[in-house]
């Protein structure tokens, strides 16, 4: 997107997340962009940026912004200037208009409609300059300005101010851990810790005290007092990935520690208070997964607070060749050849289908900076890759037996490793996996009649009992016991 014209914009607002979202946007669409979170800092930038259109926020820690903006006026005639208010009051705009702004949007606001308005206002100056080359997001983490992506930055923006329970939600390799960082970087807990936890990836027994400590001696094997996520994370943020996989005992030892706003170290007789942020994701279908009883609906609403949806990669229209380009440059910052991409090569990579997304996305571009022996990536060794390399493909041939549909399924999930190695527990994650169904659909099949079930699959019932505990799968549970 080359904008018609270009300037410079002094983005005033006491919301760093805000002030990043925007300078992000308008630097996008080609303009120069500074930012100030107060009325003084404003005042410092307006005297060395001079800015073509100034848009601010309305309440300030040191003032309020329109009336900030006679002053500025008096140095600068004819300054447009945008307000933007959370207060969407008849009376914010209303002065507004009196401070003779140039026009008034209400928070929350469209990133879109804001990008416009800019343009609109530079238009109206006639002091633009030429369009000026695309930064990249180098303080952003987070790569893509698709509107599918313009909608998570907005939500974002929402929830970084305040302490609101977030569900990040989307398929694996989509970038939940990173968001989850996002929030936490871009918060008011930013100097306390982060702390994720892979529910996945930690045997069933052991979660208790890995989620809440334990003390010396309250089992075998504890040869001393262990500190356990929440107690590390306290003052922070706690990231609780995969949580669709955690078992229905361990929901319910969740579900009272966030009712109370407590949690007790195993073996220790004393609550501690829980001064934690909770993130958590999953890219399993919560509310399907809750209908079926293995997932708790209570805890299911705690976690829903403010839900993130990430989209998959193929939905994000012409991220994929911005992300590409930015993986090829950290693959150069972190010693591998720097290479470049030409167009046909970015069309091809917007082509695919991307079941691994972003991850997949990344250790491709890893693979084709060390692989090109041309400066300049083509099409050619794009198609090679994904066809033939280990990322796995777009072709992946119709499966002539569940054993190996299973293992296209395991191969393009361990593909999106790539170099790396994916959690522990892959035996137990894979076996569950392929249980949970198969449980599913045999309950399903007989009207969830146990012992027809157990008879059905050839089991004891028994066993069937144990695994349908171990594995969550049962009837729905609708209230906190
Ligand atoms: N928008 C983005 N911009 C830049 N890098 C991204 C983006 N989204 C994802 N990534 C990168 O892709 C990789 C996978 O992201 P991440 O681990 O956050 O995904 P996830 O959804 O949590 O995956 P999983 O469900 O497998 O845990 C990471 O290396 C991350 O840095």
């Amino acid at each position: 997107m080359t904008p018609t014209r270009s300037g410079r914009i002094l983005v005033t607002d006491d919301d760093a997340a805000i002030r990043t979202v925007v300078r992000e946007a308008l630097r996008r669409a080609g303009h120069v962009v500074e930012v100030a979170g107060s009325l003084a800092e404003q005042r410092r930038a307006f005297a060395h940026f001079r800015p073509d259109v100034l848009v601010t926020d309305v309440v300030l820690p040191d003032g309020n912004g329109l009336d900030a903006v006679g002053d500025l006026r008096t140095s600068q005639p004819g300054l447009p200037v945008i307000v933007l208010s959370a207060q969407n009051t008849f009376t914010t705009a209303l002065r507004a208009n009196e401070q003779g702004a140039f026009d008034y949007l209400p928070k929350p606001f469209d990133l879109g409609e804001l990008t416009r308005t800019v343009a609109d206002a530079l238009r109206s100056t006639q002091s633009g300059e030429d369009p000026v080359e695309e930064e990249p997001g180098e303080e952003l983490p987070l790569i893509g300005r698709s509107p599918a992506m313009q909608e998570v930055y907005r939500t974002i923006a929402r929830v970084v101010s305040n302490d609101l329970t977030v569900l990040v939600l989307g398929e694996s390799g989509t970038g939940k851990e990173l968001v989850a960082r996002a929030i936490h970087d871009f918060g008011a807990r930013k100097a306390a810790p982060f702390v994720p936890v892979n529910m996945a990836a930690i045997p069933r027994e052991l979660i208790e005290s890995e989620l809440f400590g334990h003390e010396r001696g309250a089992f075998t094997g504890a040869a001393q007092r262990n500190a356990g996520r929440f107690e590390q994370a306290q003052g922070g943020t706690l990231f609780l990935d995969e949580i669709g996989d955690m078992p229905l005992e361990a929901q319910t030892r969740l579900l009272r520690v966030l009712q109370s706003g407590e949690f007790t170290p195993v073996g220790s007789a004393r609550a501690i208070r829980a001064d934690v942020r909770i993130i958590s994701a999953t890219h399993q279908d919560l509310p399907r997964l809750t209908a079926d009883g293995g997932f708790r609906e209570d805890l299911y609403y705690r976690l829903n607070v403010v839900p993130v949806r990430l989209p998959p990669l193929r939905e994000r229209g012409g991220d994929v060749a911005l992300l590409a380009r930015y993986f090829l440059d950290r693959a150069a910052a972190n010693g591998l050849p720097r290479k470049s991409l030409d167009e046909a090569a970015a069309l091809r990579l917007e082509k695919h289908g991307w079941p691994g997304n972003v991850r997949e996305l990344e250790n491709l571009m890893r693979r084709l900076a060390a692989l090109s022996r041309d400066p300049v990536i083509g099409a050619a060794l794009v198609e090679q890759q994904l066809v033939h390399g280990q990322g796995g493909g777009t072709i992946v041939p119709e499966a002539s037996s569940l054993g190996e549909a299973i293992e296209h399924h395991l191969a393009r999930h361990l593909a999106s490793y790539g170099t790396d190695l994916p959690p522990d527990g892959l035996y137990d994650r894979l076996l569950a996996e392929v249980e949970r169904p198969l449980f599913r659909l045999a309950l399903a099949a007989v009207r969830g009649n146990q012992l027809k079930a157990a008879k059905l699959l050839g089991l004891n019932r028994n066993t069937l009992r144990k695994k349908l505990t171990e594995l969550g799968v049962g009837p729905v549970v609708r209230k906190a016991d």
